[in-house]
């Protein structure tokens, strides 16, 4: 294949760069705790200082990868697989959700809502970042607001954008692992005076699995 011809078929999505799939428990969120198949699509540039997946963020580092073969592998293990990154929405994700809908899976995407929104989502989890905000389509899509605390503006910044999802869309407030032990009673109480709000963890960190 020529680079021109693989490229051609990275802009329709036909191939993604597949940093890693995985079996394992989403740790968070409104699924946490269901067995799941992640697939982590490599290429982010939103920068975030804290982000626990930096080994994602260039997109050349991962092999160009057919979305069949990434479909046909998640069938083997799962009927829910997670979409993460990395930054999925960089890619064009409708081949690979179509593929996966095809086979009866459920499709679940975990992104920051920055790019265009492409693919058929079942769960659609939004984690805003301050570096480059959603997209007003992405706000719409969301079932789930997971916003990170990291510092005190982060509860400010978590309410201006729960002023922009949907009334049924599930708030969530999960502490940036680094600063777990400083944030967490910050949070503890932040949702008890505002039970809107609910507290996810990484609870895939404290079970030890990926
Ligand atoms: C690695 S990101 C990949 C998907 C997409 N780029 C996004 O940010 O939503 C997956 C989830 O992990 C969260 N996350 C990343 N680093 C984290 C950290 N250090 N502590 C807590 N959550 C983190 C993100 O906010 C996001 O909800
Ligand atoms: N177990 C587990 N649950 C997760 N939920 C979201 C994750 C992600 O990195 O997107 C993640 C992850 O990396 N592992
Ligand atoms: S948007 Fe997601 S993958 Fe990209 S830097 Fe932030 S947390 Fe990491
Ligand atoms: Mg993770």
């Amino acid at each position: 294949m020529t680079r021109r011809e693989r490229q051609a078929l990275i802009d329709k999505g036909e191939l993604l760069p597949l940093m890693e799939a995985f079996y394992t428990i989403q740790g968070e969120g409104y699924h946490k705790g269901t067995a799941a198949y992640f697939v982590r699509i490599g290429g982010c540039d939103v920068g975030c200082h804290w982000c626990d997946v930096k080994e994602s963020w260039l997109p050349e580092l991962h092999p160009p990868t057919k979305v069949d073969k990434i479909s046909n592998d998640a069938a083997q293990y799962s009927d829910t697989i997670v979409v993460t990154g990395g930054e999925p929405l960089m890619w064009n994700m409708k081949p690979l959700t179509d593929l996966l809908k095809e086979k009866g899976l459920k499709t679940h995407i975990e992104t920051s809502g920055a790019y265009n929104l492409s693919g058929e989502w079942d769960w659609f989890c939004l984690s805003p970042k301050k570096n480059k905000l959603p997209t007003n389509e992405a706000f719409k899509a969301a079932h789930e607001l997971k916003c990170i605390v990291y510092n005190n503006d982060d509860f400010k910044f978590a309410e201006e954008q729960a002023a922009k999802v949907n009334e049924d869309c599930i708030l969530y407030l999960q502490p940036e692992w680094s600063k777990r032990d400083k944030m967490m009673p910050k949070i503890v109480d932040y949702v008890m005076a505002n039970p809107k709000w609910k507290v996810s963890l990484q609870t895939h960190k404290y079970l030890n699995i990926p």
